[in-house]
């Protein structure tokens, strides 16, 4: 059959192409299950794949690392099959009109963090982080964030004798200009430290909408992007958001060549940004990331979701709950009976769920946040808005920055 794929797979569409071969989402013929497979061009001089299949099969069972399901070659060229993921961060920022909300960048800076963390404890660095590399699970309302595309991973560390890789200069260059370190581009072998200063100009893009090196039409030179990179200063990079970023991008600049850095550090850095980040002021919110279906029953998963998810804003709790009140008048429905409806349990690709039942979660609700007194949440949000401040301005304290 033309589209098979080895004797397992059938070519259903294109996902997309890269420079070294294409996706494609293809149905698994053992279980009818639709999921992805890259395939790479034949006759590459160094396979990608090879890399690739390495990486994903040592971060199985890790949280936001896409699942392997099967390796092998069809004419000469390598593949693999791997869970089916959703839009990538750079396309829902195009969605979005280039327009975050602070909150949401929190809470995508966050996971990043953590896969990045959790690739690297596996001596893996990715050496191609970019927004295109983090895509959605395509299961409406989950917000977990999966890390793609390992062909250019690199082992920085024996696992076993703990030899890190040497220090190198005149390296080829690799990875994306926009994205890479200023030490990648002047050819400096990369380690742990360019993942996470590649991790800042992301955010940088984030914040600002752009990047001062971006140019529409794609006709700057990698050169020019590196001297535009050490020309813009930290406090540029992140005059749209809270000073707490300059001090990141500060002690990333700081790592050297073989330093572990300090995720902790990162990490309560970003949890402290996000407790002086009230409630969104601008941009497309965390809870509207994967929140345009209009079924009631998947917004009662997604208030869940808002009460017991720590990826999630507080805020949210009470857009879902909007959104939930607004489509229940209209459907003229009695679905706002949290407490004593059952919750659905959907298949969730690989998410952790929480299996209390949603009376329990609102109890739990309740005693953080003891200012609820009345068990009907919905009557009450509006004062618990106000007693908590939540529409306060944001926080912007500290905003003259200190380094660099
Ligand atoms: N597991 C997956 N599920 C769904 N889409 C995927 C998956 N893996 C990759 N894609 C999508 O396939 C497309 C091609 O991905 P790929 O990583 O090969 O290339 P790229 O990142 O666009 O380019 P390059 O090869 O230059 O890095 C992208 O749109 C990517 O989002």
């Amino acid at each position: 059959m033309d589209n098979a794929i080895g004797c397992r797979f059938i070519k259903e569409s294109t996902i997309g192409e890269g420079n070294f071969g294409s996706v494609y989402r293809v149905i698994d013929t053992t279980n009818k299950k639709r999921v992805a497979l890259k395939i790479e061009k034949p006759n590459l001089e160094v396979s990608q794949i090879e890399n690739e299949i390495k990486v994903i099969s040592a971060m199985k069972g890790h949280r936001g690392f896409p699942r392997l399901i099967d390796s092998g070659t069809e004419n000469g060229s390598m593949y693999i099959a791997m869970q089916l993921l959703g839009s990538s961060l750079e396309d829902k920022f195009q969605e979005s009109k280039q327009n975050f909300g602070l909150m949401a960048i929190l809470n995508i800076a966050e996971q990043i963090l953590m896969r990045i963390q959790a690739l690297h404890d596996k001596f893996f660095i990715h050496r191609d982080i970019k927004p295109r590399q983090f895509l959605f699970s395509p299961t409406p309302g989950s917000s977990t964030i999966y890390m793609i595309d390992f062909g250019l991973s690199k082992c920085y560390q024996n696992g076993k004798t703990g030899v890190h890789i040497q220090y190198m200069e005149s390296r080829p260059f690799i990875g994306t200009a926009n994205y890479a370190s200023i030490n990648t581009h002047i050819g400096i072998q990369q380690s742990r430290r360019d993942d996470l200063e590649s991790y800042m100009y992301m955010i940088s893009y984030f914040l600002n909408g752009t990047l001062p090196w971006i140019s529409k039409d794609h006709t700057v030179s990698e050169r020019e992007i590196r001297l535009a990179k050490n020309r813009v200063s930290v406090n540029e990079l992140f005059h749209n958001g809270p000073a707490e970023f300059v001090l990141m991008m500060a002690y990333i600049k700081s790592i050297s060549f073989e330093d572990k850095p300090d995720y902790e550090y990162l990490e309560g850095l970003i949890k402290r940004m996000k407790s002086n980040t009230a409630v969104e002021k601008r941009g497309v919110s965390w809870f509207e990331f994967n929140s345009d279906d209009k079924n009631p029953k998947t917004l009662k998963r997604k208030i869940r979701k808002a009460i017991t998810d720590p990826f999630n804003e507080q805020p949210n709790l009470f857009k879902a709950l909007d959104q939930c009140t607004e489509i229940a008048n209209r459907n003229n429905t009695a679905t706002l009976n949290l407490e004593k409806e059952e919750e659905e349990q959907e298949g969730n690709d690989g998410e952790e769920l929480n299996d209390e039942p949603m009376s329990a979660c609102i109890t739990e609700e309740k005693e953080s946040y003891p200012e609820i007194k009345d068990r009907n949440i919905l009557k009450n949000r509006e004062e618990f808005r106000k007693s908590k401040s939540l529409d306060s301005e944001l926080p912007m304290e500290a905003q003259k920055c200190c380094v660099m």
